[in-house]
């Protein structure tokens, strides 16, 4: 059986799960069970903390997992990014009182808390600085104001937790992460992880495209597919009244009001937009 690490708490948690069931998978229905066996997928969930997922992925004595891409890097474990997964989005970024710190290199020896010691030692280290870092599990904000560090560096989702710390960020993101599926770095892509792969982008794609169907005179064809190229290339099917064809392609969702305006202009007529449930590329 393929053995798949899930997120058993936190950001990563519910989503994972939401995204696994959609992809056909059978998932927990109590929160403390910590393995699930889904024979007619052949596979095995284990339910981790997230912190400790790229820890197993990498050991390879499991085959693949869900975890944030900051967390795979602070872990240092042997295990690589397979497929980014577009949910638990965050930057990790550094912060300090106003006007106290300006950049990277006015870090150098000052006291820096966090939750990632790697990731920060790593990225502090290949711009050539050194600070002391204080390792701390959370509420990594509060940690300037109790005096036990100058700086901090952490996760920043909207900023509300920062600014009610009285910190403002400064310097470039250290990071821009979301959940991404990993796998051992020394093993090949075996046919479960390329199954696990496919399901998820195919659920991906049904978040991220829309079926759109119009109408459009046979002479403006071109100019309309040019607008909706589609992901191989559009279907375009007669129609009873031979003046006019229908086309139908898969387009992002984020750009559906636009093309149904372009659309329009050129002479579509009668532009339909529809979810997609599923999807196999
Ligand atoms: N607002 C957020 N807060 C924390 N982590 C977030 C947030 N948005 C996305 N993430 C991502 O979730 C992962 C951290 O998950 P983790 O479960 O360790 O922490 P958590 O969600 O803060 O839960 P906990 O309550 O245990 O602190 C990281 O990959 C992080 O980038
Ligand atoms: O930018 P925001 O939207 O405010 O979110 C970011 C904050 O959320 C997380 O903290 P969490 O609530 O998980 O507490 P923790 O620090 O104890 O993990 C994270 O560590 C930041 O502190
Ligand atoms: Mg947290």
């Amino acid at each position: 059986m393929f053995r798949i690490a899930v997120p058993n708490k936190g950001s990563l948690s519910e989503p994972a799960v939401t995204m696994l069931k959609e992809a056909g998978y059978r998932q927990r229905r109590d929160p403390r069970e910590l393995v699930l066996q889904d024979p007619d997928n052949d596979v095995e969930f284990f339910f981790l903390r997230p912190r400790d997922i790229a820890v197993y992925v990498g050991s390879g004595t499991v085959d693949a997992g869900i975890t944030g891409r900051d967390l795979l890097l602070d872990s240092g474990a042997d295990a690589v990014e397979h497929l980014p997964l577009g949910f638990a989005g965050s930057t990790f970024r550094f912060a300090a009182p106003p006007a106290r710190v300006g950049s990277i290199e006015q870090i150098q020896g000052l006291r820096l808390a966090t939750s990632y010691p790697v990731l920060v030692t790593d990225h502090l280290a290949a711009h050539g600085v050194t600070a002391k870092v204080v390792r701390l599990d959370g509420a990594v904000e509060s940690a300037v104001q109790l005096g036990i560090a100058d700086v901090v560096a952490d996760v920043v989702s909207t900023g509300t937790t920062l600014r009610g710390a009285g910190l403002e960020v400064f310097g470039d993101p250290i990071l821009v992460s979301e959940a991404v599926l990993i796998r051992p770095r020394a093993s090949e892509v075996t046919s479960g992880l390329d199954t696990l792969m496919r399901r998820l982008q195919g659920v991906l794609v049904a978040q991220q495209y829309v079926l759109m169907d119009y109408d459009v005179p046979v002479d403006q064809v071109d100019r309309a597919i040019a607008i909706t190229p589609g992901l191989e290339s559009p279907t375009v099917s007669p129609l009873h009244n031979r003046d006019w064809a229908a086309v139908r392609a898969m387009v992002p969702r984020d750009q559906t009001n636009r093309m149904m305006d372009d659309l329009y202009d050129v002479g579509a007529r009668a532009i339909l937009v529809t979810s997609i449930h599923a999807c196999r590329l």
